[in-house]
């Protein structure tokens, strides 16, 4: 059983649709292989709360604490952009940071926070490892794909018009593109986007761990904005419209376009809400 007591307070909390199970670890001491676990029987919707992931606030010595994030299957990822901005209104409310701005610990490295209730506006990691303009092939259909690696690896494919973005297959392409050989070991998720102008774009993502779309993905939609701007199709700030309908705006500086684009000031920003506070029963986390 991977929590000991026998109920455990939680947040059900929401990124612009992208919903996580958030708990204090601070005292209860969960290991991360109790996490894994927990995270992929708490997060089966219908049979237990229900989530794309379970984030577990724990302390940290050199920064306002740190995260342990789980996707619903119970993989570790290094980050999360919805799911930051949850932990960091957490952490707000749950007094275990009283300032506005604060800086928390991920795999990907330091996020640094800014709660504007109930919005929460982060910066984000360096990204890194863009590789534009990869043909894939995935059951006799060619897709052009862009990689890059947002904390998490990503990869981009635009669709001419809101049509194709409203009928494209995500979980059928997202899924054979996120396990082809190309992205292979680590895998990626996989976004739909569609440039709508500038400053405005729409995208639809399939993502690992949860092996599935979810309504919104916060380093998907700074994947898309970023390598948009490598392309020259977008400037900062993209308002990313995402399958919620909930918008995202991304902010950073990018100094120069083509395979070699640089990004820096990285920012994500979006709504952050409580669903509700409850306990969680032992009795949901059996198979
Ligand atoms: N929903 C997220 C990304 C979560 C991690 C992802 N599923 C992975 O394993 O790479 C976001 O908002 O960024």
């Amino acid at each position: 059983m991977p929590v000991e007591n026998e109920r455990t307070r939680f947040l059900k909390m929401t990124g612009s649709g992208n919903d996580f199970i958030v708990l204090d670890n601070r005292a209860q001491g969960i290991s991360p292989e109790q996490g894994r676990e927990l995270a992929r029987l708490a997060c089966r919707r219908k049979l237990s709360v229900g989530a794309d992931g379970l984030i577990l606030i724990e302390n940290d010595p050199e920064v306002d604490f740190r995260w342990r994030f789980f996707n619903a299957d119970g993989s570790e990822a290094e980050m999360c952009g919805n799911g930051a901005r949850c932990a960091a209104r957490f952490a707000h409310i749950k007094g275990i940071v009283a300032k506005s701005r604060m800086s928390f610990r991920t795999l990907a490295g330091i996020i640094e926070a800014e709660i504007k209730e109930p919005r929460v506006k982060i910066r984000m990691t360096p990204p890194h490892g863009l590789e534009p303009d990869l043909n894939v092939e995935a059951e006799q259909r060619s897709f052009r794909l862009h990689f890059i690696n947002t904390g998490v690896p990503h990869v981009v494919c635009f669709l001419e018009n809101d049509r194709a973005l409203e009928e494209m297959n995500v979980f059928h392409w997202g899924r054979l593109l996120r396990h082809h050989r190309r992205f292979q070991p680590a895998g990626s998720n996989v976004n739909f986007a569609l440039v709508e102008d500038a400053n405005h774009m729409a995208i639809r993502t399939y993502e690992r761990g949860v092996e599935d779309e979810t309504l919104a993905c916060g380093t998907g939609s700074i994947a898309s904005a970023l390598v948009a701007a490598a392309k020259g199709m977008v400037q900062s700030p993209v308002e990313v419209r995402t399958r919620s309908g909930e918008t995202l705006t991304i902010y950073f500086d990018n100094p120069s376009t083509g395979a070699a684009a640089e990004f820096s000031q990285v920012y994500l920003e979006g709504d952050a809400k409580v669903v509700y506070e409850a306990e969680l029963w032992k009795e949901t986390l059996r198979e």
